[in-house]
């Protein structure tokens, strides 16, 4: 799915740092592909490092683990800017759940690729309105390789974009699985947004 380039040991390896940044829907296989690349790094024998915003604590403290029960060891941090100081002459980081961290997280990899680190970004690109999640646009900006990943619908088996949150929450963070959301495409997503807001009039109404 992506050929990956080495990363140098010579003296000009500083000058050979880039970003990836894999994004997508929920279950999309977006920490299937993180992890994908980071177990051939380990294999190449690279140094590679992985964080993820210490809140995602969904499946595992520490592990990043997939939705078909992949897993890599991580360490959780409460803040971007800790990345800096925790991935030192790293060949490779890796991030997950980008979209959880603040904005500094893309001063962050900048930082990291400009001192030849390759780093490679997983996260939402939408969130359950179907709007950009925090960091992701502007990392998938400053980014060399960008790769949109996509879930099945679960109502039609088309492509998926879209996360559906199938509970009435509207805060922006609500950890969860297959028991609050669900992969569709854009006309069932539209759909589902639309029959939330009629059941919203109605119970309204009755108050
Ligand atoms: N609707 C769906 N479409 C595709 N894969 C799904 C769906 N629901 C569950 N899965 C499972 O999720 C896995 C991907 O998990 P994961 O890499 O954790 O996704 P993401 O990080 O994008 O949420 C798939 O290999 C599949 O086993
Ligand atoms: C859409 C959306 C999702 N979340 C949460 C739900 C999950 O805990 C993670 C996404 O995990 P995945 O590895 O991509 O499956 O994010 C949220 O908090 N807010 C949202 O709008
Ligand atoms: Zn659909």
């Amino acid at each position: 799915m992506f050929i990956e380039p080495r990363v140098g040991n010579g003296r000009d390896a500083a000058r050979r740092g880039w970003i990836e940044v894999v994004c997508g829907s929920m279950f999309s296989g977006k920490t299937e592909e993180l992890i994908r690349r980071l177990n051939r790094a380990k294999i190449a024998r690279q140094h590679v490092e992985i964080f993820k915003p210490a809140l995602d604590t969904r499946y595992h403290q520490e592990d990043v683990v997939s939705h078909n029960a992949n897993s890599i060891r991580s360490t959780p941090v409460p803040v971007a800017q800790e990345i800096l100081l925790l991935a030192g002459g790293c060949d490779v980081v890796g991030i997950d759940e980008a979209q959880f961290f603040d904005d500094s997280l893309v001063d962050v990899c900048v930082q990291l690729a400009n001192r030849g680190s390759r780093v490679i970004v997983a996260g939402l690109d939408m969130d359950f309105l179907g709007k950009p999640f925090g960091p992701m646009p502007a990392l998938m900006a400053v980014a060399e390789y960008v790769t949109k990943v996509h879930a099945v619908c679960v109502c039609c088996g088309e492509i998926a974009s879209y996360s559906f949150r199938m509970a009435a929450s509207e805060d922006k963070i609500l950890l969860g699985e297959t028991d609050v959301y669900e992969a569709r495409c854009r006309p069932c997503f539209l759909d589902g947004m639309q029959d939330k807001a009629l059941h919203e009039t109605s119970t309204t109404h009755k108050h």
